[in-house]
């Protein structure tokens, strides 16, 4: 395994800082165990260095015209562009994602943000009010310092998708990567001081969950971006509602995929391969409750195991491998316990289930068939590969089902009735829907939770909405009445 250890545990004020006081973080290759670097956790020290400097810098940053802050999002866009592939490797190494995913999805997903924010920097301007003599107008203002922490699964991509909005409204970022995946996030932070953002500008502060809870009830955050599960998102939620701070929560979810009689089998077979095996099953908006109608359901489990059972497990950095392991054996642990928990359910176990010899946290992809409402793994996160196939008759019962759930992240179907596509996506209750499609999330397109999933949204211009605020200034053109 190739060298990558860091400079150090924490990107601050422009350069690698460490603080070998605090408490050792593993970073841990989960396709063999092995321990690839190991970093420490912040302590106070390094956390006050964080902030200060991300306070002071964000007002320089803020002073900047619009359009030279957006050229500095283009430049980072472009570095990330060129070391893709080695940005890739370091994603596959950081999570164990295969390199054949990598590539595509985590620092070009990034360079996507930064193009879009980027470009849409120098448009961020205000309103004028007509009063009909007086007149209104309005400022779209920074929050100031914004506190980004991140889950396991996408750690170049969370970091990215938080940023580029951030920086682009003006604001500065310290970011707290998740503890199993503390590297990429520091190669973001080298990527911008290169591409000319000021020293401070973005942080990175690597630790537990307690260091990025010492930052959320600090005066000087003004924001908390959370991506990570719902019980993390209500303790956060709940700290940053004490100092009234702007948030936005990017939750859990267990998502619904609707596969009607008429859909195309094989593409609805590539959507539930898609929403439910991709980056080994651990994606936040997986359709893992996959209801399939009654008439198909037969023809569509064929089909879908024949499939799966084609799918290469192995090696994350090895360009054939399809499916590599879970992101640490306690994750592994988890997931096998809900197979355990199906199985003791009565759901018929239809593939896979099994963790393969060998070092490497791997399991199987996992197919249920069976499968009902009541189950627990119908009802909870797994964040695993592991599917559950559901059937159902008909269209009401269907959209009532896939909506009696605490989450509300992301919903699919497949049909050919676009009456019928549009007439159930206006009823289920996610906050983003896929027709004919699952797992596809553009940055044009605004993403997030609607029920326990999470508040805000993420992408698009809607993350502007979350990232700044309006100013209003009333302006007068007479004289000033008053009763006495
Ligand atoms: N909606 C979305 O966009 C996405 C949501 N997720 C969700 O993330 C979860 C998996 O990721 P995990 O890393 O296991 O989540 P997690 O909730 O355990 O941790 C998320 C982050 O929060 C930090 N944290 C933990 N306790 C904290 C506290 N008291 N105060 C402040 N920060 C704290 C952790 O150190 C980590 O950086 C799943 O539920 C998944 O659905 C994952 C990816 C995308």
């Amino acid at each position: 395994m190739k060298n990558v250890q860091p400079k150090g545990s924490h990107f601050i004020d422009g350069a690698y800082v460490e603080d070998t006081a605090g408490r050792e973080i593993p970073c841990v290759y989960a396709a063999t165990g092995e321990t690839v670097a190991t970093l420490h956790a912040a302590t106070p020290a390094v956390v006050e260095q964080a902030l200060a400097s991300a306070a002071r810098a964000q007002k320089e940053w803020a002073a900047l015209a619009p359009v030279a802050r957006g050229r500095v999002l283009s430049r980072a866009a472009a570095i990330l562009r060129e070391r893709n592939e080695e940005l890739s490797e370091l994603e596959s190494i950081d999570t164990g994602k295969p390199i054949q995913e990598t590539l595509v999805a985590d620092a070009a997903s990034g360079a996507e943000a930064l193009e879009y924010y980027g470009g849409l920097t120098a448009t961020l301007t205000g309103e004028t009010v007509p009063l009909g003599g007086d007149f209104v107008y309005t400022i779209r203002e920074p929050l100031g310092v914004c506190l980004g922490i991140g889950a396991w699964n996408y750690p170049t991509q969370i970091a990215c998708w938080k940023a580029a909005p951030a920086l682009a409204c003006g604001n500065a970022m310290v970011f707290k990567p998740s503890e199993v995946t503390p590297l990429c996030a520091l190669k973001l932070a080298e990527i911008f001081i290169e591409a000319g953002a000021p020293a401070g500008l973005f942080n990175v502060v690597n630790g537990y969950g307690d260091a990025a809870a010492s930052m959320v009830s600090d005066p000087r955050v003004a924001k908390v971006s959370l991506t990570g599960s719902v019980p993390t998102g209500q303790k956060v939620y709940a700290a940053a509602a004490e100092g009234m701070r702007h948030v936005t929560m990017e939750l859990g979810g267990k998502s619904p995929l609707i596969i009607f009689e008429d859909a195309d089998i094989e593409n609805a077979v590539s959507a539930a391969i898609n929403a439910n095996f991709y980056s080994t099953g651990q994606i936040c908006s997986n359709g893992t409750r996959v209801f399939v109608h009654e008439a198909i359901v037969d023809e569509f489990t064929e089909r879908l195991l024949e499939r799966t059972r084609k799918a290469i497990i192995g090696d994350p950095l090895d360009p054939e491998t399809q499916i590599g392991p879970m992101i640490t054996d306690v994750q592994r642990q988890k997931v096998l316990e809900y197979i355990e928990i199906g199985k003791a359910e009565g759901a018929e176990l239809l593939l896979g289930g099994h963790a393969p010899e060998g070092a490497g946290y791997y399991i199987e992809p996992t197919v249920f068939g069976n499968v009902t409402d009541e189950m627990r793994i119908a009802r909870e996160e797994i964040f695993g590969p592991v599917l559950s196939i559901l059937t159902f008759g008909d269209e009401a019962e269907v959209v009532a089902r896939a909506n009696d759930t605490e989450f509300g992240l992301a919903a699919g179907l497949f049909t050919k009735d676009f009456t019928r596509a549009h007439r159930v996506v206006a009823q289920l209750q996610a906050g983003t829907c896929w027709i004919n499609e699952y797992n596809l999330t553009p940055v044009e397109a605004p993403f997030g939770g609607v029920k326990m999933s999470g508040v805000g949204r993420e992408n698009a211009r809607a993350a502007i909405e979350h990232y700044s605020q309006v100013k209003s200034v009333y302006v007068a053109m007479g004289d000033v009445a008053a009763a006495f």
